[in-house]
């Protein structure tokens, strides 16, 4: 029996909407995480994640064993006390920041060494250290296995080698984790672009079984037409009955199109970094708003929106914030984006559940990307 039950309330092709239930609170899928890397969803309070209707975020290992450390954040009471976010985190386990954020790493098959980003120290993280951070000093809820994200392009051959250390790793950190029955741990499939591959990652994975699945190794700048083409296949190799999870991704259409394919979570720094440089996701797509045309432009972002960033603020004001270098610009459209990302799942959702989530693909596509 799943430590926590996934129920799919409806399918639409291959699309499917349902609830994840954990100890901390239901997470409605299709779902957006919000990432809260330092243990903040940046520039904005739990308060207002909370109020977008996000269900559940990220935290992150590498970041955190850093910076407090793993173990002052458990002797602070753990990651839910130490930052108020009383709902589900879904921690990573720190192998692909540390491939892209850290200098020096080494990676072999015991474990990925390198010095920290911030004071250049040295640290290991082996599938079982990474376990033991996330799951018993961190506290999180949904625990993901070490592994390796090969870069894209890859060689087959090159692909092949990490897909296999992903899945040695994976049971590695399977064991690592035992039987646990309030937090859960997932796999992450790798395998590049090759199908051959993935569908073997596919196969190690659920011989090994795990209570969700990942799809990795992707979003790694292969472009969107052909992260699509993986996933015309890759969610198919995963069990249909657990939640399969879209590492990274993504921009709004690559959400719908993978949704369509069959892929229930996603996680993306987009909303908020963009939000950060002042670009402002809306169902029209996205705006600039240092942009002069926005300069008395006293409409809001969207005055059908039940967030007060989205709805109360003039495009007029928010503009001012950013050419003067405000932190309530920040904030405001961290706020923004999150709640229409929010809105986003919440409207495929109800599209899925009553059977036109075709239809509703395509007006996405015509007005979001329309221009
Ligand atoms: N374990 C693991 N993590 C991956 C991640 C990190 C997911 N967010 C983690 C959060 C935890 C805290 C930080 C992030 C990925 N992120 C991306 N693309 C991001 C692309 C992107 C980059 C910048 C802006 C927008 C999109 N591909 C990913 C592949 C993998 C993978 O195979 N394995």
């Amino acid at each position: 029996m799943a430590a926590f039950p996934f129920e799919i309330e409806a399918t639409d092709g291959k699309a499917r909407t349902g609830v994840l239930k954990t100890p901390r609170g239901d997470i409605r899928t299709p779902a957006f995480m919000p990432v809260g890397t330092a243990a903040t969803v940046k520039a904005m309070t739990v308060d207002q994640v909370k109020d977008t209707g996000a269900d559940i975020i990220l935290g992150n290992t590498y970041h955190l064993m850093l910076r407090p450390s793993a173990e002052r954040v458990k002797r602070l009471g753990g990651l839910h006390k130490f930052m108020r976010w009383d709902k589900p985190i879904l921690t990573d386990s720190g192998g692909f920041q540390v491939m892209s954020l850290s200098g020096i790493s080494k990676l072999t098959e015991e474990a990925v060494t390198f010095s920290s980003h911030v004071d250049g120290s040295k640290h290991v993280l082996t599938p079982e250290r990474s376990i033991e951070i996330q799951a018993d000093l961190l506290g999180s809820d949904i625990v993901m296995q070490l592994d390796e994200c090969v870069a894209w392009p890859a060689e087959e051959a090159r692909a092949r080698k990490g897909m296999e250390l992903s899945a040695r790793w994976a049971k590695r950190s399977k064991d690592a984790f035992g039987t646990r029955d309030t937090q859960v741990l997932f796999g992450i499939q790798q395998g590049s672009t090759f199908e051959n591959l993935r569908r073997e990652s596919s196969e190690r994975l659920r011989e090994i079984g795990f209570d969700g699945y990942a799809i990795g190794g992707l979003a790694v700048g292969e472009g969107h037409q052909a992260m699509c083409e993986v996933l015309d296949y890759a969610p198919g190799f995963l069990p249909e009955d657990r939640p399969r999870y879209l590492m990274g991704v993504g921009k709004p259409i690559d959400l719908v199109e993978a949704v369509a394919r069959g892929v229930d979570m996603f996680d993306c720094v987009l909303p908020t970094r963009s939000g950060r440089h002042g670009q402002a996701w809306t169902w029209d797509g996205p705006i600039n708003l240092k942009n002069a045309k926005y300069a008395e432009d006293e409409t809001p972002l969207d005055p059908d929106s039940d967030c007060p960033a989205s709805r109360d603020y003039s495009k007029a004001y928010l503009r001012h914030l950013f050419k003067a270098e405000e932190i309530l610009g920040q904030v405001l459209l961290s706020w923004h984006n999150i709640a229409f990302f929010q809105a986003l799942t919440a409207a495929m959702r109800a599209a899925i559940a009553e059977g036109r989530f075709e239809q509703f693909r395509r007006d996405f596509a015509a007005r979001h990307l329309g221009g």
